[in-house]
């Protein structure tokens, strides 16, 4: 296998398709046809997502492996199907290849994603490949399925409920900074960073679970929590509290803030692909699932309010500021 030139299209596909189901019973028709042939539960909502990765825009060859790629392609489309409450099903897989491409990085960006697909049972039903002039592009378009009563959107958080988020925020986007800046091995705090940056966990079983308890909206945190806030902000037509002293930090991230000039804050508010979860709840239904799960790791940080309050942010020293939507934005760079 020396050159995508000597395997061809086909070939290629060949190779890939080996061990993409993990569920038999939900597939009739996998690799192979025109179309994917699939058995949905019965009663079941339907979801659908798709999340694409750039050469240049979301991920640097010389900083992240062809495996930790793949993982986080599919990675991320999974973190939109927890942000509805949902389990992911079935994936198509779309590459767009520089014609130098080794076979051997595409093997690899396969292995990847069929580790994490396996992790969570999720099959890889289709896809397409074909060649491109500049830089490598992958796409990824998720199904999943939730119950009616479980499906949580953007658009229903209620005044008085809690806001609350799942692990730690900022670690990612620290461990881009230390990724680009290189020699990141030299310091012991950078792994943990640089891991969440480059392979992270979609929070699919938290997101279930949190559905399951009554959470009112839900978000993935792609873009950073201000952008997230705002957004369900205005989904909702409520406003947000945020308080700056309650963001989950990774102490690595504090070390790692010190080191590169910044506050550990900047990087949690506005870094963006923590791939964690906000979500908002009636604080009577929150109080019963941290009862029913004490080490679930989950940190309240904030309170949605009437929406003439707007989204803010309430720092250590009690001052109010407006939380602009400032995030990762595709075609604004803001400060
Ligand atoms: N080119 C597009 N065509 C149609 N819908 C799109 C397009 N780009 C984004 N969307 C939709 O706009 C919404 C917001 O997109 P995005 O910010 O990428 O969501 P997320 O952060 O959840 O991945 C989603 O419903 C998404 O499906
Ligand atoms: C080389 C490189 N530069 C910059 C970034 C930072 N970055 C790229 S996209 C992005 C936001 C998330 O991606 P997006 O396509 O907006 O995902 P979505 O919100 O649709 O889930 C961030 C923080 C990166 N990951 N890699
Ligand atoms: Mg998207
Ligand atoms: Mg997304
Ligand atoms: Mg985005």
């Amino acid at each position: 296998m020396n050159s995508l030139k000597e395997l061809g299209e086909f070939g290629l596909i060949d190779v890939l398709k080996q061990d993409t189901i993990n569920d038999h019973s939900s597939v009739v028709v996998g690799i192979g046809d025109d179309a994917a042939v699939l058995l949905p539960t019965p009663k079941q909502l339907q979801l659908l997502t798709t999340d694409m990765l750039v050469e240049s825009v979301h991920f640097d060859l010389t900083t992240t492996t062809p495996w930790q790629l793949g993982y986080k392609a599919i990675a991320v489309n999974l973190s939109d199907i927890a942000a509805m409450g949902g389990a992911p099903r079935h994936a198509v897989v779309s590459v767009a290849l520089p014609h130098s491409t080794p076979p051997d990085l595409v093997v690899n960006l396969y292995k990847g994603m069929k580790e994490i697909c396996h992790e969570f049972c999720v099959n890889i039903v289709g896809g397409d490949t074909v060649s491109s002039p500049h830089g490598l592009v992958i796409n990824v378009a998720v199904t999943g399925e939730v119950e009616p009563a479980n499906l949580v959107r953007r658009s229903g958080a209620q005044p008085g409920d809690v806001v609350v988020v799942t692990g730690n925020l900022g670690s990612s986007a620290a461990g881009l900074e230390l990724l680009t800046a290189g020699q990141w091995e030299d310091y012991d705090f950078a792994w943990p960073l640089v891991t969440a940056h480059l392979t992270p966990r979609p929070q699919v079983k938290l997101g279930q679970l949190v559905a399951a308890a009554g959470a009112t909206s839900m978000d993935d945190i792609s873009d950073g929590i201000a952008s997230e806030a705002n957004e369900i902000a205005s989904a909702s037509q409520v406003g947000i509290r945020l308080y700056a002293g309650q963001i989950p930090l990774a102490a690595e991230l504090k070390e790692a803030a010190a080191k590169l000039g910044k506050t550990p804050l900047d990087y949690a508010l506005y870094g963006g692909e923590d791939f964690q979860l906000v979500f908002t709840m009636e604080p009577g239904k929150y109080a019963a699932l941290l009862a029913a799960n004490p080490e679930l790791p989950v940190t309240k940080v904030g309170e949605v309010v009437d929406a003439g309050e707007g989204v803010t942010l309430v720092d250590q020293a009690g001052q109010v500021q407006t939380l602009k939507a400032r995030g990762y934005n595709h075609f604004r760079q803001e400060d």
